[in-house]
């Protein structure tokens, strides 16, 4: 695959995303797992509001559905939540499930926007007594936040610092009990002392076929899209076990059932949309599979370096790395050794071709898809 022109139909969305030099933007995939904030705007009106509401993570659901209730029980704010979890799996969702079964209000924020301790003082003194104050993306908070959010979260109390330079004091202020539900990508970045503070954390992992349709069965009927169950099932299979990539698919196949056919989202469609966009029969993208084709048929499955490789197919290493290669790892198709990048078993049959003889294309991945050899 070479660098692509503005002209390209990338995805089906002429020229969308596509950057002067004819490269991409990776968020502007139609697979992509991330959001911006048109999108959440469109997502907002297909949140499930109740636990009883939510499909899959059956684990996740019971755990929180059993710290909510005792606490109800007790009639005391819950501990403390850290939901973690790829992007697009549920977490933003859950954290307003809280809120609602609570029947709290909730302060949404995140890492990035509280830069100072000054910030978060701000969010914390004018909280109300069983609040949920949501922190997305809780580990790219400032560090001097950080620290006032300890205090906080463990004796409901923060030091409002008064005046600057010697002359200033720390005037404690007493905060009314509330429950923090932070979100997290990468729990592994959040200092022990936070993660200590979250009294539950749940694991959000990707979804299964049969738990993307009934997700995706009940988008249509908040969409009033007519679908089949094979239309939908069409769907749920390319989605990357990600509800956000299949709501995306699913209203991408609902503009093509109204452009082509009669509205309906059945599996023709599915699969007629699909195509045009671009995303194959296992979720696989332009890019993923120019990265397949570059590895099996230039460089004989490789390994190859990650540089080599991300010039064979015309975008940056760090592209191919941050964007393709994560779900090609974790679907085995791609395996990263101690010698670069190669292709498993999977990638060639998956291409439709023949690994040449004498070699063995790997079959299991030899490190963790992290990067880290076992
Ligand atoms: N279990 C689910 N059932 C129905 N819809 C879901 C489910 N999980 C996620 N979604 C939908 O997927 C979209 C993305 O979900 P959400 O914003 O909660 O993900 P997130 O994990 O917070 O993502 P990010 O890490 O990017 O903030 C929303 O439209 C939401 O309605």
């Amino acid at each position: 695959m070479t660098g692509r022109s503005p002209d390209d139909p990338f995805l089906g969305e002429r020229a969308e995303g596509v950057l002067d030099d004819g490269s991409y933007e990776a968020t502007a995939r139609v697979v992509d797992a991330g959001s911006d904030a048109d999108e959440r705007t469109v997502e907002a009106a297909l949140r499930p509001r109740r636990l009883a509401e939510f499909p899959g993570q059956p684990r996740v659901r019971d755990q929180l559905s059993l710290v909510l209730e005792a606490a109800r029980r007790r009639d005391a704010v819950p501990d403390h939540i850290l939901l973690s979890g790829p992007p697009g799996l549920g977490k933003t969702t859950l954290a307003m499930i809280v809120a609602a079964e609570l029947e709290r209000p909730i302060r949404v924020t995140s890492g990035p926007a509280i830069q100072h301790a000054g910030d978060l003082a701000a969010i914390l003194s004018s909280l109300a007594e069983g609040e949920v104050l949501f922190l997305d993306e809780i580990h790219r908070m400032a560090r001097a936040a950080e620290e006032m959010l300890y205090l906080a979260m463990e004796d409901f109390r923060v030091d409002v610092i008064v005046g600057k330079g010697p002359g200033a004091t720390a005037i404690p202020l007493e905060l009314p009990p509330f429950t923090v539900v932070g979100a997290t990508t990468r729990s592994g970045l959040l200092p022990a002392p936070l993660r200590d503070r979250f009294g539950f954390t749940g694991h959000l992992d990707y979804y299964n076929a049969v738990d993307l349709a009934a997700i995706l069965t009940r988008s249509a009927r908040l969409l009033a899209v007519e679908a089949t169950d094979d239309g939908l099932a069409e769907i749920a299979g390319r989605s990357r076990g990600t509800p956000r990539i299949a709501n995306r698919l699913l209203r991408r196949v609902r503009d093509y059932a109204q452009v082509h056919g009669q509205g309906v989202v059945d599996r023709a469609a599915a699969q007629a949309a699909l195509e045009l966009f671009d995303v194959d029969g296992l979720g696989l993208d332009r890019l993923d599979r120019g990265v397949l084709e570059a590895l099996c048929k230039r460089f004989g499955g490789g390994p190859v370096g990650l540089s080599t490789l991300a010039v064979a197919v015309g975008e940056e290493a760090d592209t191919v790395e941050t964007v393709a290669e994560p779900y090609l790892v974790r679907e085995g198709f791609l395996v990263r050794t101690p010698r670069g990048r190669a292709a498993s078993a999977l990638a060639w049959e998956h291409l439709g071709l023949t690994p040449p003889s004498g070699t063995s294309a790997p079959t299991l991945p030899l490190d963790d898809g992290e990067g880290r050899f076992g």
